[in-house]
């Protein structure tokens, strides 16, 4: 089967400075990859190549099969088939709820008012928010913000979903009910890529786990063996001081 991601020999460069030096990886469809590193190792960047919010300097991205670093490519067409859920929720603070779930729906997906709204609420609904759909963002909990940001992304029906860190900014009682949709979204089979701190999901629901470290994936594999056992001296060191 085609992989939903594949990634070879990516390199990234900010001027000078080399943030991903020759990355190669892989995710299969259906599979949960959580990439864990230290703060600067080029996680985000890595993410953000992925679906072309930064323009790879060199090196391969295949989306099920198709390079999207081929500047031929229909950006618009790469990105409606890849979720992304940020950190900082990313909602529009002058809109409802159900406003923001529906305004990317209509325009990129030609879809009517009704018909959005349907998906919208199918979908608040996965995430537990179906009692919010008139809510403004500032009324709602950084949880229950996040949670939204799930659900807008899903409403645009995507093959796969890439998630940026996305309980960082939660207080800590806040951070298990996203979680708890992003279990859920595993288990019903979405292909998910993860830049995450959250060793617990990772060796919960991750089916790989990507150590990276310097622009380089130094080490990877099944969650729980690198977790528990890691191989190379920097995932030791990385891991001791967060577990
Ligand atoms: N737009 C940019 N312009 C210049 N440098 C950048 C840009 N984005 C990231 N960088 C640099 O690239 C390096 C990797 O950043 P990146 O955000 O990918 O790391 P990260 O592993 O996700 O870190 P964190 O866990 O802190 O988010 C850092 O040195 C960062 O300063």
């Amino acid at each position: 089967m085609t992989a939903a991601i594949e990634v070879r020999d990516l390199h990234k460069y900010f001027g000078e400075n080399e943030v991903l030096k020759g990355i190669d990886f892989t995710v299969e469809q259906g599979q949960v990859v959580c990439v864990i590193g230290p703060s600067g190792s080029g996680k985000s960047t890595l993410l953000r190549c992925v679906n072309r919010l930064e323009e790879p300097t060199s090196g391969v991205v295949l989306i099920e099969g198709e390079d999207i670093t081929d500047p031929e490519v229909d950006l618009n067409k790469v990105r409606s088939r890849i979720g992304m859920v940020f950190q900082s929720f990313n909602l529009f603070p002058h809109m409802t709820v159900l406003e923001n779930l529906c305004i990317a729906q209509k325009r990129a997906k030609k879809r009517s008012k009704a018909e959005a709204e349907q998906v919208a609420r199918a979908n608040l609904e996965k995430v537990g928010l179906s009692d919010k759909v008139d809510a403004y963002p500032a009324h709602l909990s950084g949880g229950q913000q996040q949670r939204v940001a799930i659900a807008r992304a899903l409403s645009m029906d995507p093959d796969m979903m890439l998630f940026d860190e996305p309980t960082s900014a939660l207080d800590p009682e806040l951070v298990g009910d996203v979680l708890d949709v992003m279990r859920r979204l595993a288990g019903e089979g979405m292909t998910m890529m993860v830049v995450t701190h959250e060793m617990g999901f990772a060796r919960e629901v991750g089916d790989k786990l990507v150590f990276m470290d310097g622009g380089v994936i130094v080490e990877e594999g099944v969650p729980r063996e690198v977790l528990t056992n890691p191989q190379h001296v920097r995932t030791q060191q990385f891991l001791s001081k967060v577990l």
